[in-house]
């Protein structure tokens, strides 16, 4: 029998603004190993987002429809919107052996850990409060009143921080990044992983 070391499921998590999407392109563009889960979401597509490649956009009932349908390992309401992850992609991509990484909130990264115990879960944390709020009012996608709602939301969210195995602040994307590969690399290397490759003798020829 060989031994097939399951995927990882690492779970990217933090405030609204902090740079979860800007540290996950950037480890896209870093040709990274990590497979990218795609949330459904019942929020309006910003100008740029296109279906199915930042998002699937979709009508409240077709959300309702998928909870109800148990096809969605986490979801949550977010600042007046849905977001949720579509299982089957995860599970395939884990039993195919690839690593997945998820860009949630902090209450759908808790759900994750309750189904994936043994996941990675990264916190991504700001500098300092200051800065998450000229990051978001900087990216210019938020109303004022909006803004206010995320910066509370923000203020909480800190606060779950102590449920995560790691915090990596992201004062510089680059520096985020290596971090968060540092990490995974680490993961992977654990004995608790690894142990059953090296019990079943797997390629010893005999000796
Ligand atoms: N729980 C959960 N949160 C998600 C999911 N997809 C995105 N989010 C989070 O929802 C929040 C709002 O996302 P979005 O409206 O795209 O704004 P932005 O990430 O702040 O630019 C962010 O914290 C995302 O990380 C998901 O599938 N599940
Ligand atoms: N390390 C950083 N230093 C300065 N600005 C950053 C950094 N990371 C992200 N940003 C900026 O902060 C804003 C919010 O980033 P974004 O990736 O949209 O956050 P999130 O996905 O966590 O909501 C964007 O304008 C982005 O360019």
């Amino acid at each position: 029998m060989s031994f097939k070391e399951k995927g990882l499921l690492v779970v990217l998590s933090g405030p609204s603004g902090v740079g979860k999407g800007t540290v996950c392109k950037a480890l896209r563009n870093r040709g990274s190993s990590l497979q990218y889960s795609i949330s459904v979401t019942t929020r309006k597509p910003r100008e740029g987002e296109i279906d199915g490649v930042h998002y699937f956009f979709r009508t409240r009932d077709q959300f309702q429809q998928m909870i109800e349908n148990e096809q969605l390992l986490e979801w949550a309401e977010y600042v007046g919107n849905f977001y949720g992850t579509p299982i089957d992609y995860v599970r395939k991509t884990l039993d195919d052996g690839k690593d997945v990484i998820l860009e949630i909130e902090v209450q759908g990264a808790l759900q994750v850990k309750h189904r994936f115990p043994d996941g990675l879960f990264i916190f991504l944390a700001p500098p300092n409060l200051n800065e998450l709020k000229k990051r978001i009012v900087g990216r210019g996608t938020e109303t004022a009143e909006l803004i206010e709602s995320r910066m509370n939301v923000a203020r909480s969210e800190m606060e779950l921080m102590q449920n995560y195995n790691y915090v990596v602040e992201n004062d510089q994307v680059e520096k985020a990044c290596d971090r968060i590969e540092a990490i995974v690399l680490a993961e992977h290397c654990r004995v608790d992983r690894l142990i059953g490759k090296y019990q079943n003798n797997e390629g010893a020829d005999g000796l």
